[in-house]
């Protein structure tokens, strides 16, 4: 009989994470609790992190790929919270060993953590066997962090309070991206601080009737979805964290340029940045857009990546690893 996977991952689960761009991120003012109220259309991309756990004597956490020396190896690992979370939830010890294979930009706005947080949830409830609801397992993600459920949903949904509430979006077709990598990372909580500071000394704050403006749900964006017109969703991308990000990183300015320059449709900030996205008329063009903005010389490394992909996701043959 041949080999499949579920003989060898009863021993170990692969879990793989998607990593995402906010197309429309709409951020009100300051709450009390110090997050803010946001409307977000949230895609998950095909640039992804893998999870592996396996059962062990200890918890133990290793990374390796893309900015692993950044990332903490002990229980400041959001995977390692995430795993504490699960146990308690099951009532359960946590002796496991996760490792990480990283491809998302760490602290690039593509929610890098998240995925890492969603894909170990994910694979310990395989490895565990656990009798899970989805809504359980996605209250344990919002405790987490605003962007962890929606890498465990994926695909492409409208996020609400500080992200977590998630509606699925129509969205036909497939969206080809370039991502520019910056040098160096920005811290979220700093982006959104810079934001409520620009805010604070514009204008005295935001009025009433500019909350309601900013957390307007964006129907025009989500129609342009439903067709699946990527030049009609490029004039419609839009990030309030995005002058807070080119405020921090001044030289953003510039790779957005680049980008357009280079022929993309359009171009955004990812989330709290500094990852820049590029929305490509088709697979060539991106591919295309890639080439000229590395030799622009004006990111550390560029990709190319598709969405909608789906949420977080157990891989059930070896060869699906690929
Ligand atoms: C920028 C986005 O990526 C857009 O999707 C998210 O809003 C960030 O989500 P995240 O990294 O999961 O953030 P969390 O771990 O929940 O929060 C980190 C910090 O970001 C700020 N934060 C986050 C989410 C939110 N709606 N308002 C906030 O002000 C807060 O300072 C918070 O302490
Ligand atoms: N598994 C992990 N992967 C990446 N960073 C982690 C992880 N665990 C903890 N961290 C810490 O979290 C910080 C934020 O990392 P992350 O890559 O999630 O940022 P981000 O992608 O900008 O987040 P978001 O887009 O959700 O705002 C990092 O600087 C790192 O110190």
């Amino acid at each position: 009989m041949p080999r499949t996977s579920l003989s060898v991952v009863s021993d170990s689960i692969t879990a793989r994470a998607p990593s995402k761009v906010n197309l429309h991120l709409g951020v009100g003012p300051r709450r009390d609790d110090g997050y803010h109220d946001l409307v977000t259309v949230f895609q998950a991309l095909s640039l992804h992190d893998d999870i592996r756990v396996a059962r062990a004597n200890e918890m133990s956490v290793t990374v390796r790929g893309e900015g692993a020396g950044s990332v903490p190896t002990d229980g400041a690992n959001i995977a390692v919270r995430a795993a504490v979370a699960l146990a308690d939830w099951a009532g359960r010890t946590g002796r496991v060993s996760i490792d990480i294979d990283k491809s998302i930009p760490v602290a690039g706005g593509m929610a890098g953590g998240s995925a890492d947080a969603a894909g170990a949830l994910v694979a310990l409830a395989a490895l565990w066997k656990l009798d899970i609801g989805r809504d359980d397992l996605a209250a344990i993600a919002a405790d987490l962090g605003s962007d962890v459920p929606f890498a465990l949903h994926g695909n492409t949904a409208l996020g609400t309070g500080r992200g977590e509430r998630l509606m699925q979006v129509l969205s036909r077709g497939e969206f080809h991206w370039v991502l520019a990598l910056a040098r160096e990372g920005l811290s979220t909580p700093a982006v959104y601080r810079e934001l409520d500071r620009l805010r604070d000394s514009r204008s005295g704050g935001v009025a009433a009737d500019d909350e309601r403006d900013l957390l307007r749900r964006p129907d025009d964006l989500m129609q342009a979805l439903a067709s699946g017109d990527a030049r009609a969703v490029a004039p419609l991308l839009h990030n309030d964290l995005q002058p807070a990000a080119l405020s921090l990183q001044p030289t953003l300015r510039r790779t957005l340029r680049a980008g357009i320059d280079a022929g993309a449709l359009g171009g955004i900030v990812s989330g709290s940045g500094p990852t820049c996205a590029f929305l490509c008329a088709d697979e060539i063009s991106a591919v295309n857009v890639a080439a000229e903005l590395s030799g622009a010389g004006v990111a550390r490394s560029v990709r190319t990546a598709c969405g909608p992909a789906p949420g977080t996701r157990v891989l059930g043959t070896p060869e699906q690893a690929h």
